[in-house]
């Protein structure tokens, strides 16, 4: 599996706003936003495009624009508060959406929600989650995509623990992955560490500590 590690200065320091007990959820936010469209911009960097003919005022000449947009696919709920700023850069894509929550003591995703087009073949899709811990949530989405037809899955992240990397690696589906970081592994409740936290309670409500 192809694995990018955003560490641009920018991207840098919004993940150090995000991991901050201090930083309130208005902040954290803020910083996930503004981290994504980093990590969403790197990630498209290796998206085909086409040339197509345009006029500008002084001559005609030849545009560019992507030649297959991908489906944008948040994993609720921590992935929403991605979801604005990868269709931001990318407004000629759609949306779907697949809503899981881990089990607090088996740490297995439990599927809530799932909102998806039926046939993804020869479609790309761009799945956004904050957090790759276990990689049991982003298995369990990229399955459905490929049980799908998808060929072509890239997961943008924040933050991934090198056993989540791991087990997408062995995974044997289509993956690439681009992170902010790779932290140093999982705690006893399989948390990122130093991580940030729980990334969805963080945004909308609730603070535990780890
Ligand atoms: O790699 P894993 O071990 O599966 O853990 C990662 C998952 O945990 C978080 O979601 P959570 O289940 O807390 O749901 P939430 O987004 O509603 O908070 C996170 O957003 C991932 O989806
Ligand atoms: O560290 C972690 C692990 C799973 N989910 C989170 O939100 N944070
Ligand atoms: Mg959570």
């Amino acid at each position: 599996m192809d694995v990018l590690v955003v560490d641009h200065p920018l991207a840098q320091t919004r993940l150090t706003a995000m991991r901050r007990t201090e930083t309130d959820s208005g902040v954290f936010r803020a910083s996930l936003h503004e981290l994504t469209t980093m990590v969403v911009y790197e990630a498209a960097r290796l998206f085909a495009v086409e040339k197509y003919p345009i006029e500008t005022p002084v001559a005609p000449t030849e545009g560019t624009r992507l030649a297959n947009p991908p489906l944008i696919v948040p994993v609720l709920r921590a992935g929403l508060g991605m979801a604005d700023a990868a269709l931001g850069l990318l407004p000629e894509s759609s949306m779907g959406f697949v809503g899981l929550a881990r089990d607090e003591e088996t740490h297995e995703p439990r599927a809530y929600m799932e909102s998806l087009p039926a046939d993804l073949t020869g479609r790309p899709v761009l799945v956004l989650d904050p957090m790759l811990a276990t990689g049991g949530s982003l298995l369990h989405c990229c399955r459905l995509l490929a049980d799908r037809g998808c060929t072509d899955i890239i997961i943008c992240c924040v933050l991934a623990a090198p056993e989540g990397v791991e087990r997408l690696a062995q995974s044997g589906l289509p993956l690439r992955l681009v992170t902010a970081s790779i932290d140093e592994g999982l705690n006893e409740k399989a948390y990122i560490v130093p991580g940030l936290g729980d990334a969805g309670d963080r945004q909308f409500g609730g603070m535990r500590r780890f």
